[in-house]
């Protein structure tokens, strides 16, 4: 071949070379300025699908209508608890319903999520850190995909999250009517326990010693020191349960949520919950509730290996020294979420 002839095909080479190079860079540049304009959906793969509903089946269908029959099975378990919950709430009618209707602030711990049609009442002390975390990928358009991701104290921002009180009357009826409502509960004592011991003997929940715990030192420690009466950083056991027993305690203002029964916190009474967790069986439940919401294969609830959690038998230690008139008193105020939830009467209570 003439030398002429091969620098023509050298020269069409490096050419089309060029070429190829540009329109790849072309093509680049127009990718990186459509994820500018829709940052969200660059941010988080799942966004389109964690975004809104899809399928033609809504949360409450899935549940009461499972067209697989892996769910069928769960549903029937669910109908269990839903039908404990109404049979404790006719049988002691009295209580559960000393209030005859709510009001718009009876409803500050329910959360909405409108784009999976569910309303989550959150329980403190039942894991809420991280299902507040769920609502908010749920919630937030593509901002989140992972749940852990969030800071825990953003997690509790009330701003954050949309709770049914910021709803006009007749848009929480119908939100109540068509959404799917749930909740999670955990066996009483041990809630209790869960909640003294973060509360009251972590040494950095300051807020919660100058608050509380200077109260109920004053209240129920004969001869306290100055500092105790000042730091409120020392409450113990016996003296966290006489400030819950004690009568003028409810009667000055309402228990804090953390250790607030799930009655008065969730009105399970008034609002017919479709679907009972329970921490005992945390992650399937909520697993369940991702599934039904059509989020379940790419959202899962998140595990948790933390070895100083309260357990039965630690609860039962914190338990020894309570006096058995305490103990039977402290069961009274929390009977009804015993009842309501099915947890049998701890076995090391001794009631009197
Ligand atoms: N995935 C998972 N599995 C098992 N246990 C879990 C999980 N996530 C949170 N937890 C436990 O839930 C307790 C904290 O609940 P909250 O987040 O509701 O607490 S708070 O109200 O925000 O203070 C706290 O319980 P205790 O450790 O017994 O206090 C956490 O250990």
């Amino acid at each position: 071949m003439k030398p002429a002839l091969l620098e023509v095909m050298r020269m069409n080479r490096i050419c089309r070379m060029v070429l190829a190079t540009c329109l790849g860079s072309f093509i680049l540049v127009i990718f990186y300025f459509q994820s500018m304009l829709h940052p969200v959906m660059r941010r988080n793969p799942f966004a389109v699908d964690i975004c809104c509903r899809k399928g033609s089946r809504s949360p409450l269908q899935e549940l009461y209508n499972p067209i697989q029959l892996e769910l069928s099975n769960t549903a029937v378990l669910h109908q269990m608890r839903r039908d404990q919950v109404t049979d404790t709430c006719r049988a002691n009618s009295a209580v559960s319903r000393k209030r005859r209707v709510l009001t718009p602030s009876d409803l500050k711990h329910l959360v909405v999520d409108e784009d999976h049609e569910l309303i989550y009442c959150y329980v403190p002390k039942v894991a809420c850190t991280n299902w507040k975390r769920l609502m908010m990928v749920l919630t937030g358009r593509g901002k989140y995909s992972d749940p852990m991701e969030i800071p825990a104290n953003e997690a509790h921002v009330s701003a954050n999250l949309k709770t049914l009180n910021q709803y006009s009357i007749p848009e929480i009826n119908h939100r109540l009517k068509s959404y799917l409502k749930f909740l999670f509960v955990r066996e009483p004592f041990e809630r209790l326990v869960s909640a003294y011991r973060n509360k009251f003997t972590q040494k950095y929940n300051t807020s919660f010693h100058k608050r509380y715990g200077t109260k109920i030192i004053k209240r129920q420690r004969k001869n306290a020191t100055q500092e105790a009466l000042r730091k409120g950083d020392d409450v113990k056991f016996e003296e966290f349960v006489a400030y819950l027993i004690d009568p003028h305690t409810q009667r000055e203002e309402p228990f804090n949520e953390h250790w607030q029964t799930v009655y008065s916190l969730c009105h399970p009474c008034h609002i017919h919950y479709d679907l009972v967790g329970k921490y005992e069986t945390l992650e399937e439940d909520s697993n369940y509730v991702l599934q039904l919401a059509g989020v379940g294969s790419y959202l899962k609830f998140p595990t948790y290996a933390k070895s100083t959690r309260t357990t039965d038998e630690m609860t039962t230690e914190f338990f020894q020294n309570i006096s058995s008139e305490h103990q039977t008193q402290l069961y009274e105020v929390y009977k009804l979420d015993f009842l309501m939830f099915n947890y049998s009467v701890p076995s090391y209570l001794k009631l009197e």
